[in-house]
C-alpha cells in the first residue's frame, strides 16, 4: 500500500490537474518558499545538537535546557491519587490521577478552554480563572469537603526556572502570552494565594513543565521512553540527560547527588534558532515574527506549532488578494484580522476529501465571509499541505537532535499535543522526516526511533513526580523542596498522598525564633524519617510562608537534636541569614530577606 507521503503526492497531481496557469504557478511559488529537503533538515539537526550543548553549559544559549530537578525514571509501580494541573496555551486540564502501579493509571479530567482574552490579561486573571476551575472540579469531586488540603501537582507549560521541585519562575511568556507581573516571578504562590482567596483546600506540591510530565508519565507505562514532546499551540521537548554532562549545574548540587545519574532537561526548544543562522524563514515567518507579542522570540516554535500555522495561512491569502489574485472584489475586513485561523483551518482543509472542496467553502464563509472559486480552493487544500508538511519536518529537528546528543539509537518518544495527535499525516510526515534525516532503510513499521501519541499525560506525569520525590525523600536522599510542609509527621491519621515534605510556612514577619523552630523543624524530619542527618547546605533557596506556625510550634517542642549547631548558625536572623559552615550535613542558611519575603536556603539530607 502507497504510504501518506505517496499518496500525497499521486494526490499533488490529481489536485492540480485543472487549475489555471497562474494558479499552478503560485502553487509552484510555495512550494519553492514551503518545501524542506532532507540535507536542509541534516544540516539543522547538526546545529540543533551544538545548541543543546551551549544550552547545558555555563554560559547558556539561545535553547534554555532547564534542569527539572527529576532525578529518576518512574518504575511503573508508584501508587496513590493525586491532583494536578495543566496550564498550557489554550487549555486548562484538571485531573484527578490514581496511579494504580503495574505501569497502569486512571484518570478522571475536566478541559476548561482559557478565555481568548487571557493571554493579555491581567495576572490576577489568570489565577483567578484557574482557582475556579479548580474549585469546580474540587466540588464536583469531593462533596464532602476534604479534610485536608488537597496536594497538587501543577504542570505549567512555560519556561520557567527552578531551583526545587516546587517552585517556577517564569523566564517569559511564550505562544502569544503577555501578562504582566508574572515574569521573573514564582508562580507557585501567585495560584496558591488565588486558592487561598476562594478557599479551595488545595497545596500546591510540585511544579514541572508539560514535557517532563509527557516523559514522565509515558515512561511510567513504556519503559522505553526517552522523551517528551509537545506538539501543541507550542512546541517543546524533554528527556533525560547524565547530570556530568551538565555543567551549568556545577556548585548548584547536593553532595549526594550522582554525577553519573540522570536529570529531566526541559528543554524549551521553541527557541532554538532565534539567531536566524539556519531555520529556512520565509518573509511570512519574519512577519508573524514581527507581529507577535514578542519579537525575535521562539523562532523554531513560530514555524511549526499550532498557535502560528493558521496565521501562516492568512498571510499568505492577504497578500494574494491585495496582489490582485485572490478574493477579487470582496470585503477582506476579516482576512485582515491577525490570527483568525487557528490550526483547525489548515487541519480542515487538508482532510476535506469532497470533489469541490465544499469543506474549504465552508471554513472560508463561515470565518472569513469570503465567496471561493474551485481554483482558490484548490491553492488553500496545497498550501495547508506545505505548511503542515513543513511544520512536521522541521518539529523533528528536535527530536533527532536529542537522540544523537545522547547516543539514541532506538527509543520511543512520546508526543502530546493536538498538532501531533489531530493534524492528518503529521504522525506520517514526522516519520519520513527522521528517516529522511538518518537515512533508515527499512519499513515505516521498523524505524528504531518512533514517536507515540500520548494524549493528556502531562497531569498523570505530575502525579508520578510527586511519587518520585516522595519516594525519594523515604530513601533518603536529596530532594529539591521549597515551602517544606511538615504535615504527618505527628498524626497516623494523616493519611496525604502528596509530597511527604517536610517544613513550613513563615510570613515576611518572619521572627528569629521561628527561623530557629524551621531549622529545627528539619532536622526534626529528619529523625522522623529514621535517618541520621540534619540541614545540609545546598545553594538552594527555599520561600517561607505563613500557615505551618502552628506545625512549626509543634515541632519546636519535639527534639533539640541539632539545636546546638543552629545556635552557632543563625545569629542575625532575620536580618542577613548567613553562616560561614558550609561543611556536609551542617545547617545552613543564607540569603538576605527577597521583597517582602524570606528565604532561606537549605536542603535536607539524610544519609
Ligand atoms: N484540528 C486541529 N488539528 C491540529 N491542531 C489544531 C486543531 N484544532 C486546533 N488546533 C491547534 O491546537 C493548538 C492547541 O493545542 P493543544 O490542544 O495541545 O493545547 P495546549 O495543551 O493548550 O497547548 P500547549 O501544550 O502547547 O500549551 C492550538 O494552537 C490550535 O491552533
Amino acid at each position: 500500500m502507497a504510504s501518506f507521503v505517496e499518496q500525497t503526492a499521486l494526490n499533488r497531481e490529481k489536485l492540480l490537474k485543472d487549475v489555471s496557469p497562474e494558479v499552478l504557478q503560485l502553487v509552484e511559488k510555495y512550494e519553492g518558499l514551503f518545501s524542506v529537503s532532507s540535507e536542509k533538515l541534516k544540516d539543522i539537526t547538526t546545529h540543533f545538537v551544538s545548541e543543546l550543548h551551549k544550552g547545558l553549559s555555563k554560559t547558556g544559549g539561545s535553547i534554555p535546557m532547564i534542569p527539572g530537578w527529576v532525578m529518576e525514571y518512574p518504575t511503573g509501580q508508584e501508587t496513590g491519587d493525586y491532583l494536578a494541573i495543566d496550564l498550557g496555551g489554550t487549555n486548562l486540564r484538571v485531573v484527578l490521577v490514581h496511579l494504580l502501579g503495574n505501569s497502569k493509571f486512571e484518570t478522571v479530567q475536566d478541559k476548561f478552554a482559557l478565555p481568548d482574552t487571557i493571554r493579555t490579561a491581567k495576572a490576577d486573571d489568570l489565577w483567578g480563572f484557574i482557582a475556579d476551575s479548580l474549585k469546580d472540579f474540587v466540588q464536583k469531586h469531593y462533596p464532602e469537603k476534604p479534610a485536608k488540603p488537597l496536594p497538587l501537582g501543577f504542570t505549567f507549560s512555560y519556561p520557567a526556572s527552578q531551583d526545587a521541585i516546587n517552585e517556577g519562575v517564569l523566564q517569559r511568556w511564550t505562544k502569544g502570552y503577555d501578562i504582566a507581573g508574572v515574569e521573573g516571578h514564582d508562580v507557585v504562590p501567585m495560584l496558591q494565594k488565588a486558592l487561598a482567596e476562594r478557599e479551595v483546600p488545595i497545596e500546591v506540591v510540585s511544579l514541572i513543565n508539560d514535557t517532563t510530565g509527557t516523559l514522565v508519565a509515558s515512561a511510567y507505562s513504556d519503559t522505553e521512553t526517552q522523551m517528551g514532546l509537545i506538539f501543541g499551540t507550542g512546541c517543546n521537548g524533554a528527556y533525560y540527560e547524565y547530570v556530568k554532562n551538565i555543567p551549568k549545574l556545577e556548585g548548584r548540587l547536593p553532595a549526594d547527588i550522582d554525577q553519573e545519574g540522570l536529570m529531566a532537561i526541559n528543554c524549551e526548544y521553541g527557541a532554538f534558532d532565534n539567531e536566524h543562522v539556519i531555520l529556512p524563514r520565509t518573509k511570512y515567518d519574519v512577519q508573524v515574527d514581527a507581529e507577535s507579542p514578542r519579537p525575535g522570540q521562539q523562532s523554531f516554535e513560530k514555524m511549526i506549532s499550532g498557535y502560528y500555522l493558521g496565521e501562516l495561512i492568512r498571510l499568505v491569502l492577504l497578500e494574494l488578494h491585495d496582489a490582485g489574485s485572490f478574493f477579487k472584489g470582496q470585503d477582506v475586513t476579516k482576512l485582515r484580522q491577525p490570527f483568525i485561523f487557528d490550526t483547525s483551518a489548515p487541519a480542515i482543509s487538508e482532510k476535506d476529501t469532497t470533489a469541490d472542496f465544499a469543506e474549504i467553502k465552508a471554513l472560508v464563509k463561515d470565518s472569513l465571509d469570503i465567496e471561493t472559486t474551485l481554483d482558490e480552493r484548490k491553492f488553500i487544500r496545497r498550501l495547508s499541505e506545505l505548511i503542515g508538511t513543513r511544520a512536521a519536518r522541521l518539529s523533528v529537528c528536535g527530536i533527532a537532535a536529542l537522540a544523537k546528543k545522547r547516543g539514541l539509537e532506538k527509543c520511543h518518544c512520546a508526543a502530546d499535543g493536538s498538532v501531533y495527535n489531530r493534524y492528518p499525516g503529521f504522525k506520517e510526515r514526522a516519520a519520513q522526516a527522521l528517516r529522511d534525516i538518518f537515512d533508515w532503510d527499512c519499513e515505516p513499521k521498523d524505524y528504531p526511533i518512533v514517536i507515540v501519541p500520548a494524549e493528556d499525560g502531562s497531569g498523570a506525569g505530575a502525579a508520578i513526580i510527586a511519587a518520585l520525590t516522595e519516594k525519594r525523600l523515604a530513601a533518603a536522599a536529596s530532594a529539591q523542596l521549597s515551602d517544606l510542609l511538615l504535615q504527618r509527621q505527628d498524626s497516623s491519621s494523616d493519611t496525604r498522598t502528596g509530597l511527604d515534605v517536610l517544613t513550613a510556612d513563615l510570613n515576611h514577619h518572619i521572627e528569629a525564633s521561628l527561623a530557629l523552630n524551621f531549622i529545627v523543624c528539619v532536622g526534626r524530619a529528619a529523625v522522623q524519617a529514621n535517618t541520621r542527618g540534619a540541614c545540609s547546605h545546598s545553594g538552594r533557596r527555599y520561600r517561607v510562608s505563613t500557615s505551618a506556625r502552628s506545625t512549626l510550634n509543634r515541632f519546636f517542642l519535639l527534639d533539640t537534636l541539632i539545636d546546638s549547631e543552629i545556635e552557632n548558625t543563625v545569629s542575625d536572623v532575620p536580618t542577613r541569614m548567613h553562616t560561614t559552615d558550609n561543611e556536609h550535613d551542617r545547617p545552613t542558611i543564607f540569603r538576605p530577606p527577597h521583597d517582602s519575603l524570606h528565604f532561606l536556603s537549605l536542603a535536607v539530607s539524610l544519609d
